[in-house]
């Protein structure tokens, strides 16, 4: 199954029994909801990677990251490399990566189709593969020594670590016959929004919600918030346009808002804009989306763009760089919060093996993972309280669940490839064949 990457390996004692013998890497194909966000709606199956890094004494690590071609092709680059070098060798694989990535075709700076992450640079997708294989390298290693990958980061400081529920307006079914279905019907208005917010709350007992904006009207999305805080009073509220709103509509909904969100994330596109409605907004703004990469941080922070950086291990290049991004914010007195993209629970358990080690982690972090109905480790995590508990088992505390693998994985191979990279806008246009991607701002 998937792809083997593979060196000849005679010793296997000492630390060279944690040279890398294999990788193998298996796309995938996920099923996901109908979602929609500013660009479109999210396709019936969306594309990960799962990486596995498997030593000479045969213990295996496993990441996982964004699956689309351009992730997957350096990945390969990636995994023929990495046999021969040790799962302790994390610092060199960013020198590997960069080494032998190369500078990827395609990378622009425009903003990304179906992540909304941003302008898409080369680094950026360089360090979002990587991460993957830090991820695995740090499972590995735990597995190996025994100990969880909180540990390898210098301990956890909380044993539980809580997650926001993550509101989108969506629609009931795919606009294609033979999609996966679900039962959470519509919700296309505040009545919509606050019903999908009770069932968070009854199933797994959220404290604090995030709505997927960017999609009507601002007016309606701000009376989706105030039905949202008449529903839930006093508990914390985020709305996310994914920068689709002008500075002026910004500083509208931010005057319409203020003391009713605890942040609001990407009102407007790019950091000029956003340190201009920070001057007036009331409230902290939170970035995904100008904020990705260490370079983005001077200036940002220097004009006072953004108040909380949504981390993202993905982005920033794991779990390690994720703790260095936090030392930064902290630096700057700038909060942290923790952004999700539609993911596994390989994914999961990493973002609360992090999440567990940063101490100024002040916020609920985002997840997508209770929309996601498949996974490829055995034991799906169960969300108790909004919190889930940090796992003491050696490395991430996951297994790979290698028949529900092989399945995802023969459905990439049967993908005539038009679902084998994420694009929310060519979703929508089997609904509104006359849709293209909005022009920003949208309003
Ligand atoms: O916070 C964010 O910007 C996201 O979660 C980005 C995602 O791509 C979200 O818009 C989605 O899943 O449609
Ligand atoms: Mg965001």
């Amino acid at each position: 199954m998937g792809e083997r990457h593979s060196h000849r390996q005679t010793a296997v004692g000492g630390t060279s029994a944690l040279t890398i013998a294999e990788v193998r890497l298996t796309p995938v194909l996920i099923a996901d909801p109908p979602l929609l966000n500013t660009q479109g709606v999210h396709q019936p199956y969306t594309p990960r990677l799962i990486i596995e890094v498997v030593t000479a004494n045969g213990i295996t690590g496993v990441g996982e990251t964004y699956g689309d071609t351009c992730y997957l092709d350096l990945a390969r680059l990636l995994a023929d490399a990495l046999p021969g070098q040790s799962v302790m060798h994390l610092n060199g694989l960013f020198t590997l990566a960069e080494t032998v990535c190369g500078e990827p075709e395609g990378v622009s700076d425009s903003v990304d189709t179906g992540g909304l992450r941003g302008a898409r640079t080369a680094d950026k997708l360089r360090l979002s593969v990587v991460s993957g294989f830090e991820v695995a390298c740090l499972d590995a290693l735990g597995k190996a020594l025994g100990v969880p990958v909180h540990a390898l980061l210098g301990g956890k400081v909380r044993d539980r670590v809580e997650y926001s529920a993550y509101l989108f307006y969506r629609w009931a079914e795919h606009p294609v016959s033979g999609a996966p279905l679900d039962d959470w019907g519509a919700a296309l208005d505040p009545e919509g929004i606050v019903a999908q917010a009770r069932r968070f709350v009854r199933d797994f007992g959220f404290a604090s919600f995030k709505l997927k904006g960017g999609v009507l009207p601002p007016d309606d999305e701000i009376a989706a918030i105030r039905a949202l805080a008449r529903a839930f009073p006093g508990r914390p509220l985020r709305l996310d346009p994914n920068g689709a709103w002008s500075v002026e509509t910004s500083r509208y909904v931010a005057g319409q808002l203020v003391g009713t969100l605890e942040y609001l994330e990407d009102p407007t596109s790019g950091t000029a804009g956003m340190a201009r409605v920070a001057q007036s907004a009331g409230m902290p703004l939170a970035t995904n989306m100008c904020v990705t990469t260490f370079a983005e941080i001077p200036e940002a922070f220097t004009r006072g763009a953004v108040q909380v950086v949504l981390c993202d291990h993905h982005y920033w290049g794991g779990l390690r760089r994720t703790r260095e991004l936090a030392a930064v914010c902290r630096t700057f007195g700038v909060g942290l919060s923790m952004h999700s993209n539609t993911h596994l629970g390989i994914s999961l358990a990493a973002m609360t093996h992090v999440a567990a080690t940063v101490p100024d982690l002040g916020y609920a972090c985002d997840s997508h993972y209770p929309w996601q109905t498949e996974d490829v480790i055995t034991a799906r995590h169960t969300f108790h309280g909004g919190r889930l508990t940090v796992s003491d088992a050696p490395g991430l505390g996951v297994a790979l669940d290698r028949t529900a693998l092989k399945a995802l994985h023969q459905r990439w191979l049967d993908d005539d490839g038009a679902l084998r990279d994420r694009d929310d806008c060519a979703a929508m246009r089997k609904a509104d064949p006359a849709w293209t991607t909005p022009a920003v701002p949208r309003w």
